[in-house]
């Protein structure tokens, strides 16, 4: 082989490339499918790729709330759409293009992608909690162009070999990260009584890690019945909880606590970020209990500080996670975590709009939506 062919990235030329194109949102929430980088040219002329890099195909990605918050909302905190925005964080796709840089992934490599690039510098990366970098680039959150597109460059580092299962599980890996995050840090234990505040994705995610991890009995709570009957299909041990709009935090404490047979959980997963949901938990927590939160919301909330203190319930917070994607991995390869009832609705990456609409919509049912691109 000449040195020149050497120093080109590999190219998969036995596909017929559509056209890139991203899903878009803007300050003004608009929400469209237009072009996205890199082009096909520029994959097929092997000039888009930098050092380390490769480009992946991306065939399926979930939506997040998050992403939802970013269209309708524009922001997420201090997190704000500035301009012309791809969504998207979810994501799992085949390898086509590799910079010759490259020698932990090759063309037809089926990946999850974890969508972030930290800098590897800063005392957090340093330490090992990346998520914590300082000048991370967490694609999806502005300024950092998400992934919901048909190709995109990304670093062969964080794009981890998924094997045989299937797309939608590689996207779901992201969510699975985030509870994975949220098990390692709350530290629950075998046969610990846990409440699950929301049966969202991720409280229904960290719902099967805690079934998984041995915790019992686990109570989930929601305001929405049918949340609360997915959650049962999902794990029949589970007792659910409606909570009830209008009551007090205490009282709905005490009306979580009655739902457990009387036992005061000793940690709270807290993922739906509502303040009445977080002083609920913290009221219902025992002694030396933990309330660990992991929905976002408000800038500023109220809390039962002095119910906190009298009972010395640890409050936890979370920011996405580190080091989960080979964990995840092992836990959906051996079986131990099947998130495929998930999936409640599929669309093609160019019915992304109506995908997005869907999953605002109460009555869809919705629980995951996949954005797809598999031809
Ligand atoms: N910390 C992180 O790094 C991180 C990462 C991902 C997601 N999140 C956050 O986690 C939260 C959950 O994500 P999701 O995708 O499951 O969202 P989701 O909106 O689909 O689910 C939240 C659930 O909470 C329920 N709910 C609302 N108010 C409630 C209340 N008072 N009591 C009980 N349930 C209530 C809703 O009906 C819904 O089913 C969101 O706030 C999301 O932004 C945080
Ligand atoms: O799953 C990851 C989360 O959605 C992100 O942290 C987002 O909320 C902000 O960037
Ligand atoms: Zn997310
Ligand atoms: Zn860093």
């Amino acid at each position: 082989m000449s040195p020149s062919a050497v120093a080109l990235p590999v190219v998969d030329s036995s596909k017929a490339f559509k056209p890139n194109v991203g899903v878009y949102t803007n300050p003004q929430h608009d929400m469209w499918v237009a072009p996205a980088e890199p082009s096909v040219k520029d994959i097929q002329q092997q000039e888009s790729l930098k050092p380390g890099e490769v480009t992946v195909a991306i065939k399926s990605t979930g939506i997040c709330g998050s992403d939802l918050h970013f269209w309708h909302h524009g922001c997420i905190g201090p997190m704000i759409v500035e301009g012309d925005h791809i969504l998207g964080h979810e994501s799992a796709g085949e390898v086509i293009a590799v910079h010759p840089s490259v020698t932990s992934l090759k063309i037809g490599d089926r990946v999850a992608v974890e969508p972030n690039i930290p800098c590897h510098k800063c005392e957090a990366c340093l330490a090992g909690r990346y998520n914590g970098c300082e000048t991370v680039e967490f694609l999806s959150t502005p300024p950092v162009p998400g992934m919901l597109r048909r190709y995109l460059n990304h670093p062969a580092m964080w794009c981890h070999k998924i094997g045989n299962m299937s797309w939608e599980e590689g996207a779901m890996l992201e969510p699975l990260s985030v509870a994975l995050a949220g098990m390692w840090r709350a530290k629950i234990e075998l046969g610990d009584p846990v409440l699950i505040c929301g049966a969202g994705p991720i409280g229904l995610i960290t719902l099967l890690c805690c079934k998984a991890a041995g915790a019992c009995p686990l109570v989930i709570t929601d305001i929405d019945q049918s949340r609360l009957d997915f959650a049962k299909s999902l794990v029949p041990s589970v007792i659910t909880h409606k909570v009830k709009m209008g009551a007090t935090a205490e009282d709905e404490a005490k009306s979580i606590v009655n739902t457990f047979g009387g036992i005061q959980p000793a940690v709270a997963m807290e993922c739906t970020g509502v303040e009445s949901s977080i002083a609920a938990a913290i009221w219902a927590s025992k002694f030396g209990g933990k309330v660990y939160i992991i929905g976002v919301g408000k800038n500023e909330i109220k809390v039962p500080f002095m119910r906190a203190s009298v009972k010395e319930v640890d409050i936890q917070l979370q920011y996405r996670y580190c080091n989960t994607w080979p964990r995840a991995i092992r836990l959906v390869q051996n079986g131990v975590i099947d998130m495929r009832p998930l999936v409640s609705h599929s669309f093609r990456l160019e019915d992304a709009l109506e995908a997005f609409e869907t999953a605002c919509n109460p009555k869809s049912k919705s629980i995951k939506i996949m954005i797809q691109s598999l031809e």
